[in-house]
């Protein structure tokens, strides 16, 4: 089976292009997902946190507020937290990879922001990045009103810059444009990955 690396910065369309390979039927693994079931009240990363960041998980449930602030405040609490949450988060990868290979499929997708940097490119056969624009980026990240510029920095900082990614990666994807220039991309794409020519 081929694994095809899905990365980029935060806003650049990961998930929405992803949506599209799930619309084709393959397989998507969602690193940012996983992460967030593993914090659920169930989830088996939630213990570990509440060793390393007492105050950041009240009754049972995650404040991630409050980690989005001490991140901001020292960049050492998000390795703090990735040290805790990557080493679940491959575990569950690697179950995701050995299910798609059971299932006979012929491609498994990984979409994983830190794939560069963690060195999960490794894995795969190829890797694809989705880029855009750094202004809208931005627009589109404040328009989700989730979290502030400030906050989206210290992410978008801890991660490579996405022209280093696009000069890494054996596909680039551009999303700065209309939604149907991305799907157009898209379906040349898939169209060459089903018929074994990548
Ligand atoms: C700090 C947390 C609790 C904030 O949660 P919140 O729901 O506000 O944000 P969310 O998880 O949706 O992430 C927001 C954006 O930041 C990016 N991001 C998350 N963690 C990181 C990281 N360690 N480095 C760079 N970017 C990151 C995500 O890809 C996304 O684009 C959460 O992001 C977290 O637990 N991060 C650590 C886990 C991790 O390293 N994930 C990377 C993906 S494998
Ligand atoms: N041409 C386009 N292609 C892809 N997405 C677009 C396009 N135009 C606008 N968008 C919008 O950009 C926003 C960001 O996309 P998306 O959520 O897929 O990014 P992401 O890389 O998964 O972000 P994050 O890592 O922060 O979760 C979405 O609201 C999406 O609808």
């Amino acid at each position: 089976m081929k694994i095809l690396g899905v990365t980029g910065s935060m806003g650049m369309g990961k998930t929405t292009i992803c949506s599209i390979f799930r619309n084709y039927g393959f397989l998507v693994f969602d690193a940012d997902l996983t992460v967030h079931q593993l914090q659920s009240p169930k989830g088996k990363g939630l213990y570990h946190i509440t060793q390393v960041f007492p105050k950041a998980v009240k009754d049972n449930v995650l404040d991630r507020q409050y980690l989005r602030k001490i991140i901001v405040q020292d960049r050492q609490n998000l390795k703090r937290l990735e040290q805790i949450i990557l080493p679940l988060v491959a575990k569950e990868r690697d179950k995701f990879i050995r299910l798609a290979q059971a299932k006979g499929h012929q491609w498994c997708i990984l979409d994983v922001p830190l794939l560069f940097e963690k060195g999960i490119d490794q894995l795969c056969t190829k890797t694809l990045v989705v880029d855009a624009p750094m202004a809208i980026q931005k627009v589109r990240i404040l328009k989700r009103g989730k979290i502030t510029w400030e906050q989206a920095q210290a992410f978008i900082d801890s991660q490579w810059p996405n022209r280093l990614k696009c000069k890494k990666a054996d596909i680039v994807i551009q999303t700065g444009l209309s939604k149907a220039h991305t799907f157009f991309q898209m379906k040349r794409l898939i169209c060459q990955m089903q018929k074994g020519l990548l």
